[in-house]
């Protein structure tokens, strides 16, 4: 079997990973520009990690100019073979209060001001999309909650608005019309490019509030999300040790084969291929391109 090496994205209020061996923090240089901050290699369970706080330590980039790109880039280079990405969200269902950690298993992406693909003129390429998340990665999630004994569900939209303001609540309104579960602003970019990278990819979204539609809460503000999140933060920590635990050193490969995504996905004939772009998708789509 091949090796697992397990990669977390940190959320809102989830910039560091305690409990790793040789913990290290060390710069990743990507053709897509910085990410979000160094990456934190070390090892938990026997388990190889690398973990990213997505808007950098001290919370730094806003959910809009968060380099995706160079995020997953980076991830793909540090070797990373599977994303657990984790997420602050707003409720848009009652059943789903604040502190429950919800698995999510599909998207709809509402943003319009960042990059959301690795492809372009001179290389294009569609991946399909209709299970943006990997079930066995989602189940060990699902496993790791159940035995933390955190609230949690399996299953559910999260809606990725562009921000950075909250909605407005004829907007939150609408999502709930349209059966969303969650609404956050960036897991939805992620989740696309970790597809292209061919990395397979489940978002823990932790719910915080209930955004502005709910008639007997708060309407959604930083301080509440804040509050939440320092209250979760030991769950957060639980969930992602639990997690590596489970799924162990070993892998199998994802049983949405999103390791081979890029065989049937490039349209662009090798010969009117741009070089330069070629050579910058060495690390996402060296697999294919190499040949
Ligand atoms: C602090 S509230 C809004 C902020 O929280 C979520 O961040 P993340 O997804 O990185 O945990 C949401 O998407 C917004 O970026
Ligand atoms: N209500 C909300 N809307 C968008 N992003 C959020 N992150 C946390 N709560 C949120």
């Amino acid at each position: 079997m091949a090796k697992r090496v397990l990669g977390i994205i940190g959320g809102s209020g989830v910039y560091d990973i305690d409990g790793l061996e040789w913990a290290e923090w060390q710069r990743v240089v990507t053709p897509f520009g910085a990410p979000s901050d160094e990456l934190l290699f070390g090892r938990y369970a026997g388990v190889d990690m690398v973990f990213l706080p997505r808007h950098g330590r001290g919370h730094v980039q806003t959910p809009s100019t968060i380099n995706y790109r160079a995020n997953i880039d980076a991830m793909k280079r540090a070797g990373v073979t599977d994303i657990i990405s984790i997420s602050a969200c707003g409720s848009l269902k009652e059943e789903l209060p604040p502190g429950t950690f919800v698995i999510v298993d599909q998207f709809i992406d509402r943003t319009f001001l960042r990059q959301n693909t690795f492809f372009g003129p001179g290389l294009v390429a569609h991946v399909p999309m209709a299970h943006p998340v990997c079930p066995a990665l989602a189940t060990a999630l699902e496993e790791a909650a159940t035995a933390e004994n955190i609230r949690h569900a399996r299953g559910g939209t999260y809606i990725c608005i562009e921000g950075p303001q909250f909605s407005t609540l004829a907007e939150s309104r609408l999502y709930r019309q349209w059966g969303c579960s969650v609404i956050g602003m960036t897991a939805a970019t992620e989740a696309k490019l970790a597809r292209e990278a061919e990395i397979p990819y489940a978002l823990v979204a932790m719910v915080t509030d209930y955004d502005c539609w709910h008639p007997d809460h708060e309407h959604v503000t930083v301080d509440a999300v804040i509050k939440v999140l320092h209250e979760n933060a030991a769950n957060a920590r639980k969930i992602v040790t639990a997690v590596a635990e489970r799924l162990g050193p070993e892998r199998k490969p994802s049983p949405l084969g999103v390791e081979t995504v890029l065989d049937v996905a490039i349209m662009t004939a090798p010969d009117k291929r741009d070089p330069n772009l070629v050579a910058k998708l060495d690390a996402v789509a060296g697999r294919v391109l190499k040949k």
